[in-house]
């Protein structure tokens, strides 16, 4: 067994004035600046569309950023294609091997199990997943635990994850989060994490990001922000202020549309040709 690594030495993320265009022309980032220290596990935090994925894309060297403005470890991820950076977003879920008839053994052997078979072996474990599953024949959340296996067998040092995490059951995603905090505490690593999920996370984050409209609008160490009275427990507290962001960022951005629902506009009951998901009883 390779003798442990020392946590401190996890590589750093700074941005820095970071604004990104795109190809359209459109804005996507406005003048972000960040420095998540090493071994940070961040929690990015902002209503769909603030701009949290391009901001990933760009940290895992996807999309390519003004010169300068990012460095992950540092090196600019785009330019120098970094080693040890895992990115699990909407692409990776989508990859179509996971749907064929093919065995879980198999899949965890071609993506490296063979060469960290302690790290295979714990993150079966911590997944709870049946080796002998074929893959066409599993249900959503069990596929999604196994293609987490699959991203995390090998010992990133940068790990950005885009909202995987929604088909697992309560237990596999607080065992999963649990794993994650072990490995920024145990080897060097550093963890961005961007979810509209906030149960089990209180004790999980050790910094945060809200995001929104590009922006970002706050940041810092956990306990830097102010965490509402009005929840008993700490989850409740964090998910009271992130309402409260989100509530503001809505305010401030204004109705979609120039506000025609606020004109009438059935959404709900009856909706778009009797769509809507509410029943009205009278
Ligand atoms: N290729 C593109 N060209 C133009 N605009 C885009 C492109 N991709 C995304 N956008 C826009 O940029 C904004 C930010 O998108 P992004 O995917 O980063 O949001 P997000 O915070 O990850 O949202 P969600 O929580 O829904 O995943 C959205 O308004 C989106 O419509």
């Amino acid at each position: 067994m390779s003798a442990p690594e020392d946590p401190s030495k996890a590589p750093s993320i700074k941005v820095t004035e970071l604004s990104y265009l795109f190809p359209d022309r459109s804005e996507g980032l406005h003048k972000i600046s960040l420095s998540l220290p090493p071994g940070s596990r961040t929690l990015l935090i902002g209503a769909n569309g603030a701009g949290k994925t391009t901001l990933l894309r760009i940290l895992s060297g996807k999309r390519m950023a003004p010169a300068k403005t990012v460095s992950v470890g540092g090196m600019d991820p785009f330019k120098d294609g970094l080693e040890g950076v895992t990115y699990l977003g909407l692409e990776w879920v989508l990859n179509p091997i996971v749907r064929t008839d093919i065995g879980v053994r198999e899949l965890l052997k071609s993506v490296g199990g063979d060469y960290y078979p302690e790290r295979k072996d714990e993150l079966v474990q911590v997944l709870d997943i049946d080796l002998d599953w074929r893959m066409h024949a599993v249900s959503d959340g069990e596929r999604r635990r196994v293609q987490l296996a699959m991203g995390l067998i090998r010992p990133w040092r940068i790990l950005l994850l885009d909202e995987i995490t929604v088909d697992l059951d309560l237990l596999s995603r607080s065992n999963f989060l649990a794993f994650l905090k072990k490995e920024t505490d145990t080897r060097p690593c550093t963890i961005v994490y961007a979810t509209h999920i906030l149960d089990n996370l209180a004790d999980w984050p050790s910094h945060l990001v809200h995001m929104s409209m590009g922006r970002v609008k706050e940041w810092g160490p956990l306990d830097t922000f102010e965490l509402s009275d009005k929840g008993t427990s700490g989850n409740s507290r964090l998910g009271e202020l992130v309402l409260t962001w989100l509530k503001d960022d809505l305010k401030k951005r204004g109705p979609r549309n120039g506000g025609i629902g606020s004109e009438g506009t059935a959404y709900y009951a009856g909706g778009v040709g009797g769509y809507g998901a509410e029943t009205r009883k009278d």
